[in-house]
């Protein structure tokens, strides 16, 4: 039997998700002093009035509803971010003695990954990067070692054996079937025009030629073919071939360094998509039981398949996310993405494989696969890109990470930015306060139009669905009870326009829930009686602070393996805190 339950009647108002003219939100946003120091006396007094008329305006909406916003600009951040808190009575990043709600990640919707490296694999950054609002830590097994990997695994396990509410889940991207140029005494300049040979041949480091590390490269290419590394920064067409070198001419010069990233147009190569490496770090990755493997240069589901045996066998259950960037995946994209448990748009060897027009294209198709059936996505690459060495991005920079949020991505990710960069801390803060602004906007229920259809003989996807009626209808939060997570899921798929907390006894369950979309994992244990479980966890969101006396959430009891009900009841109950 199914049923939904109503203990009230549909008074509620939708929650407003606009936030003020743009005339309104400039008005906010400049600085206290702007008028007396452009203005004359008599323009002053008669602002001064539009400025009053203009903040009652504000302080009605803001009573209504919650932008919870403050501008984009790092140096201001702190400042900003201090009034702020006092104005809306928030409580402080940094203070202990509010637990798990003291981080940003709880409003945001949008998951933020961050690749680890040299700039941040030392505790205090792991650390404050957490606090920043990183809720996926990325490690490149095209970089680095097990030793430095394992130290890194180990800080994040540190910092969320921490709290029961720390959550930060770990990522482990296999290097997969790259093609790299070899090591250089020096960094050497290609100049356009010039002569210049990539050889299979190993150790050559020379002014006019250079190793490849893989040996069928010389066959994979053909005259013709155009040459691109580091994604595109450089390039060169391919004039002629012999048994072990192909003779080139570069078409883009530049400054050519050790290993770097070589792609032919139009071609994947033809390695297996996970190579002798790719497997024993994978090994690695179940030794240490990490949460995600991003598989790199996915062609095909078969792939796929042999990754999810294998972890069957070892007994691991850890989920896998296909990148999406190799030439070859895309007339496999729907069999792919299906076989996995989501995708990552990346970028950097989807451009360079693919025409570069062609990517905003194919993040828009991999995002709107992934939403219609139920698969979690990551859009990464260059997303700050000039954040790397500068304190500020640029305005193109801001605009993709809406975009991606705009179009529905469950997280956007930092690479060289939190790996090597100057400013990781501002980079995710930027990416924080950008994914957060353009959710904002975002009106509920913007769902894709077969998800729901698709499963309609499901009745968790039906209880999905019209708990995500209902709490959009209500502007309300929903509450989840979940062992495998998969409730929490299929609700982060409907994407509810008020949080999703999901409420879990496993530790491991919590952090997989860190990378989707609106998603509030709350660890607790679970009593034998729901009732009890159940005021035990409005308790606790009340006591955070998440939740106030009097409001309303709608608590689902649905999903695959039924706790304290029966397998054929399914409840939609909206209680009152
Ligand atoms: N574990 C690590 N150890 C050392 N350096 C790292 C590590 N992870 C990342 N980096 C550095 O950060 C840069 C950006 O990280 P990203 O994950 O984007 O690497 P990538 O995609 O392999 O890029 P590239 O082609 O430049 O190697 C890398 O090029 C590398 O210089
Ligand atoms: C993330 C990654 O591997 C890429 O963008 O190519």
């Amino acid at each position: 039997m199914a049923q939904v339950v109503a203990t009230r009647s549909i008074h509620g108002s939708f929650l407003s998700q606009g936030s003020g003219s743009v005339q309104e939100r400039v008005e906010k946003l400049k600085p206290a002093s702007f008028a007396s120091k452009v203005l004359t006396r008599e323009e002053s007094k008669s602002k001064r009035v539009v400025l009053r008329r203009n903040s009652q305006v504000t302080a009605k909406r803001a009573a209504r509803a919650e932008p919870e916003v403050i501008p984009v600009s790092p140096e201001d951040v702190p400042k900003r971010e201090e009034q702020y808190v006092q104005l809306r009575g928030i409580p402080q990043a940094g203070d202990t003695s509010v637990g798990m709600w003291s981080k940003p990640l709880v409003r945001r919707k949008t998951k933020i990954v961050c690749t680890i490296g040299p700039s941040t694999n030392t505790r205090e950054m792991i650390w404050k990067l957490a606090e920043a609002g990183m809720n996926v830590a990325r490690l490149n097994m095209s970089h680095g070692d097990h030793a430095s990997h394992q130290k890194v695994i180990d800080l994040v396990k540190e910092y969320n054996a921490q709290t029961k509410d720390n959550t930060i889940a770990i990522m482990l991207d296999t290097k997969g079937p790259e093609v790299r140029s070899g090591d250089l005494p020096q960094p050497i300049t290609l100049t356009t025009g010039q002569e210049f040979t990539f050889t299979i041949r190993r150790g050559v480091g020379t002014a006019d030629c250079v190793s490849v590390n893989y040996d069928d490269f010389v066959n994979d290419v053909e005259v013709g073919d155009m040459l691109l590394v580091d994604g595109g920064m450089m390039s060169l067409v391919v004039k002629s071939k012999t048994e072990d070198s192909v003779k080139c001419e570069v078409v883009d010069g530049g400054e050519l360094k050790s290993r770097r990233h070589l792609n032919v147009r139009g071609k994947s190569a033809t390695l297996p998509s996970i190579t002798e490496k790719d497997w024993d770090d994978i090994k690695f990755g179940v030794d240490n039981k990490v949460d995600f493997y991003a598989v790199s240069f996915v062609k095909d589901a078969q792939v796929v398949h042999e990754l999810k045996n294998y972890l069957k066998s070892c007994d691991a259950d850890i989920h896998v996310i296909v990148k999406i960037e190799s030439a070859d995946s895309i007339p496999n994209l729907h069999s792919i993405i299906t076989a996995s448990d989501g995708a990552m748009v990346a970028r950097g060897d989807l451009g360079a494989e693919l025409p570069i027009e062609e990517v905003p294209l194919l993040q828009e198709e991999i995002i709107r696969t992934c939403r219609s059936m139920g698969k979690a996505v990551i859009v990464a690459t260059n997303m700050l890109e000039s954040m790397i060495v500068h304190p500020t991005p640029t305005r193109a920079e801001v605009s993709d990470i809406a975009i991606a949020v705009r179009e529905g991505a469950d997280a956007v990710m930092l690479s060289g930015e939190t790996a090597h960069g100057k400013f990781p801390l501002k980079a995710v803060k930027v990416m924080h306060t950008v994914a957060l602004r353009t959710e904002a906007t975002i009106s509920g229920g913007q769902m894709p139009p077969n998800l729901g259809q698709a499963f309609k003989n499901h009745m968790s996807e039906m209880f999905a669905y019209h708990a995500t009626m209902m709490s959009n209808t209500l502007g309300i939060s929903t509450v989840v009870f979940t062992r495998t997570g998969f409730m929490a899921i299929l609700l982060s798929h409907y994407r509810p326009s008020g949080t999703i907390f999901a409420f879990t006894n496993e530790k491991r369950i919590q952090q997989r829930l860190a990378l989707y979309q609106g998603v509030c994992p709350i660890y607790m244990e679970f009593s034998d009686d729901a009732e009890d479980t159940f005021k035990n966890a409005l308790a606790l969101l009340q006591k955070q602070g998440m939740v106030k006396e009097g409001e309303e959430v709608a608590l689902v009891q649905s999903g695959r393996q039924p706790i304290w009900r029966f397998q054929s009841t399914h409840n939609i109950q909206v209680r009152k805190v």
